[in-house]
């Protein structure tokens, strides 16, 4: 066995502390959310906030959270989404990222360790859809993350969903985002309106883009720290690609005003025309797997 496993506490919440070889992994119990990721001696892979806080029900603000069962404002999502919920105000990336969820499940292995996490029974799930979501996290040299639906019920179920990976780079205005050239965009900045893609995507501005047909590995080359992060997805055609740049890092919660220099968000997806229909009893898995190399 190579891995240790700790349980620790930040504030509130209750997190399992993962030492794998030279890395460190902290994942919240709270919306199964990883909130750290590191090479001891390296700069963090995973981003998190200086002003992150640490209460129940509350997503905290960097790592990976959760968004399910649907991604980003109900309201922006597709007609087959929307309707299958009657509340008055939905929350921004669904129902599960502040929920306790527990883990079910851990393998230890001579190359790594992997973890499952469920819903647990505290779990308010009355505007759930009968999917039952699992995520599970596997640390070797990288770390992947697949999140798991399975429709327990009768009827078809539509999902839109995202791994919302909060990156951390050495200066957002520096580094190219590559695998996103010819793809399609919907512009969530510019009236959801379609673009199309042309080259490496560096950002100059606010970005909060939904990026579709995407390959299967996207990369972001980060010069100021010579690294190359490598993001492997299946399962999945879609990414957000977000930024909050200058005047929303003002609006947002647990963000510092200078945060969004140090930060980018790639969400591994399923949203807008490549969101998930799962028949009754069907399974579905969209995996993503971060690696780090030199450039
Ligand atoms: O503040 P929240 O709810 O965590 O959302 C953060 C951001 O998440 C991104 O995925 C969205 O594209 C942005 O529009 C949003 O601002």
């Amino acid at each position: 066995m190579t891995a240790t496993i700790k349980q620790i506490t930040r504030g509130d919440l209750a997190c399992w502390e993962i030492r794998h070889r030279n890395q460190t992994l902290v994942i919240a119990e709270q919306g199964a959310q990883v909130l750290e990721y590191q090479r001891d001696g390296e700069h963090p892979l995973i981003w998190l906030s200086e002003e992150a806080a640490y209460h129940r029900g509350q997503g905290v603000r960097g790592g990976v959270p959760v968004c399910w069962p649907w991604f980003g404002g109900l309201d922006f999502n597709p007609k087959e989404i929307r309707q299958q919920y009657a509340l008055a105000e939905p929350p921004a990336h669904g129902l599960v990222r502040q929920q306790p969820w527990v883990l079910q499940h851990r393998q230890e292995e001579a190359d790594g360790i992997t973890l499952r996490f469920g819903l647990s029974d505290q779990a308010d799930r009355q505007s759930l859809p009968p999917v039952e979501p699992t995520l599970t996290v596997r640390l070797d040299d990288g770390l992947s993350l697949a999140l798991n639906n399975h429709n327990h019920g009768n009827t078809p179920v539509w999902i839109s969903q995202a791994l919302h990976s909060y990156f951390a780079v050495s200066d957002s205005r520096q580094v190219t985002v590559h695998g996103l050239d010819t793809c399609p965009y919907v512009d969530a900045l510019n009236d959801w309106q379609p673009h199309r893609q042309h080259g490496p995507l560096t950002v100059v501005g606010e970005t909060d883009r939904l990026y579709l047909q995407l390959p299967d590995t996207l990369h972001i080359d980060d010069p100021g720290w010579q690294r190359r992060l490598t993001l492997s997805a299946s399962g999945s055609r879609s990414a957000v690609v977000w930024n909050p740049w200058v005047d929303k890092s003002r609006r947002l919660t647990q963000f510092a005003g200078d945060a969004w220099q140090r930060m980018l968000c790639i969400e591994t997806a399923r949203v807008l025309d490549n969101a998930l229909l799962l028949g009754p009893g069907e399974q579905h898995s969209m995996v993503v797997r971060f690696v780090t190399t030199a450039l």
